[in-house]
């Protein structure tokens, strides 16, 4: 397989999955590098994987075809685990990740960095037409920042601190974060799929 369809019209996403995926000689095209104007998929599922499955079994119905998809969000300690599967449009519609990252810094206050601890979570969905959809799961640890830092990437980056780290990813940019990131971690797990479709 040369070419790998992503059920995704996030332009962070989408970037990221094709560096990730050059390696292994496949591009990775989203749901923006095609014609047709696609059904928008709601996204009505209780948890990453379901989410996920709505998206890549959706469209590799219609177009019939291997399609991959990535549910993610940020998980954080303090909000009982929110925003979590509403990441993309915590703060309403229509999806803003600027007023995203101004609710949860509103939300923590001036809690102390120990109580600060998050993780980012990636569901990836592959679904085969004819095969049962499978799934890998990644996820990145850190803590949420006391104010913006950064100019890369997209969503939280710039108040997601990782493990390891005292920059935010928006700071630490797409090499080090496709090093180190949920998204990162998730692939790393499809590898062998991967490797055997050569
Ligand atoms: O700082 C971030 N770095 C990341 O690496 C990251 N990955 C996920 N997220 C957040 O979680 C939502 C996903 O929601 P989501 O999986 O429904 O995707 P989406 O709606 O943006 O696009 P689509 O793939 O559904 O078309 C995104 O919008 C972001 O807010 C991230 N934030
Ligand atoms: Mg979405």
């Amino acid at each position: 397989m040369k070419e790998l369809l992503i059920a995704t019209k996030n332009k962070g996403k989408a970037e990221e999955f094709k560096v990730f995926f050059e390696r292994y000689g496949i591009i990775a095209k989203s749901l923006l590098d095609l014609q047709e104007d696609l059904p928008d998929i709601e996204e009505t599922g209780e948890t990453f994987e379901e989410n996920a499955a709505l998206k890549s079994e959706g469209i590799a119905k219609i177009l019939n075809i291997p399609v991959l998809a990535d549910d993610s969000g940020l998980v954080i300690d303090a909000l009982g685990g929110k925003p979590g599967i509403y990441s993309a449009r915590y703060a309403g519609e229509p999806k803003d990740d600027k007023k995203n990252i101004e609710k949860v810094l509103r939300e923590l206050g001036d809690l102390p960095v120990e109580k600060r601890t998050a993780r980012f979570v990636c569901v990836l969905s592959l679904s085969i037409p004819g095969n049962s959809t499978i799934y890998k799961k990644g996820t990145c640890e850190g803590v949420i920042g006391f104010e913006e830092k950064g100019i890369h990437g997209f969503g939280y980056d710039p108040i997601f601190i990782p493990e390891g780290y005292n920059q935010t990813l928006a700071e630490l940019g797409p090499d080090e974060k496709n090093k180190i990131s949920h998204r990162a971690n998730a692939i790393k797990q499809l590898e062998e799929w991967i490797q055997n479709q050569q």
